[in-house]
């Protein structure tokens, strides 16, 4: 995917006061299999991985995914980019977890009852096939992102954005999520203030103020970081 001199501004809260600059002209080209975001909070890391599904409009340049103009081909772009949150409850809608599975495949699957088998094998995949009658409303903080992203990569995106995926998780779930989204074929963007998680992937931006002020292999970058805060 690519960046071309995106700029992000936003209007101020309340009046006609000047716009705040959330992200300064950047150019990008990702083609990396895992790109980690790393920075302060605030720095605009969120504002650049919602960029690659539209989440977040650019106020001028181009963000491309597979060639596609996002500002103009908006849907085609979210069926290639799936994006996980950092709090996936908005995104489990449907009552069960096994009918919230099933929604995400609507496209894919014709017919309720074979939609439901489906949906059952992907929980299986991911070893919830106890939880499938389940209300999500009753799942733990780690089943629920386990949730969210077996919904997200049951229709086979090329790119996941994950923004702090592993942020609400405890130690264990924190892994277990993280090993999963490093192992995956697909592409990877990822937001994190885990830098272990950015050390295993293979480019890390380390963003400041809404720049990238340091590019290149994790180590490198999440040493650059590590020495600007002291
Ligand atoms: N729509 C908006 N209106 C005003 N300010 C915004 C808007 N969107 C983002 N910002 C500001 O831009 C900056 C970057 O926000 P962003 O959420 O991208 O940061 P972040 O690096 O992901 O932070 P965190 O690590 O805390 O999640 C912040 O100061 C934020 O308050």
């Amino acid at each position: 995917m690519q960046l071309e001199r995106v700029v992000v501004r936003a209007a101020t809260p309340g009046g006609p006061a000047p716009e705040v600059t959330v992200l300064d002209e950047t150019t990008l080209d990702l083609t990396e299999h895992r790109v980690a975001l790393i920075g302060p909070n605030g720095s605009g890391k969120s504002t650049l991985a919602r960029l690659v599904n539209g989440l977040v409009e650019p106020t001028s340049g181009r963000v491309l995914v597979d060639g596609l103009d996002v500002a103009k081909k908006g849907r085609e772009v979210r069926r290639r980019v799936g994006f996980a949150f950092t709090d996936p409850t908005a995104q489990l809608v449907m009552p069960t977890v096994a009918e919230d599975v099933a929604l995400s495949l609507r496209h894919r699957v014709k017919g309720r009852e074979a939609r439901d088998v489906a949906a059952r094998e992907v929980l299986a995949g991911y070893g919830l096939a106890e939880l499938a009658d389940r209300s999500v409303h009753t799942l733990s903080g780690g089943q629920r992102q386990l949730l969210a992203l077996a919904g997200v990569l049951a229709v086979d995106p090329t790119i996941l954005v994950a923004d702090e995926p592993t942020t609400l998780l405890d130690l264990r779930n924190a892994r277990r999520i993280g090993d999963l989204l490093l192992g995956l074929p697909q592409q990877l963007v990822l937001a994190t203030h885990d830098l272990d998680l950015a050390l295993r992937c293979d480019r890390a931006l380390l963003v400041e103020h809404g720049r990238v002020v340091a590019d290149g292999p994790p180590a490198d970058v999440v040493a650059h970081y590590r020495a600007s805060v002291g």
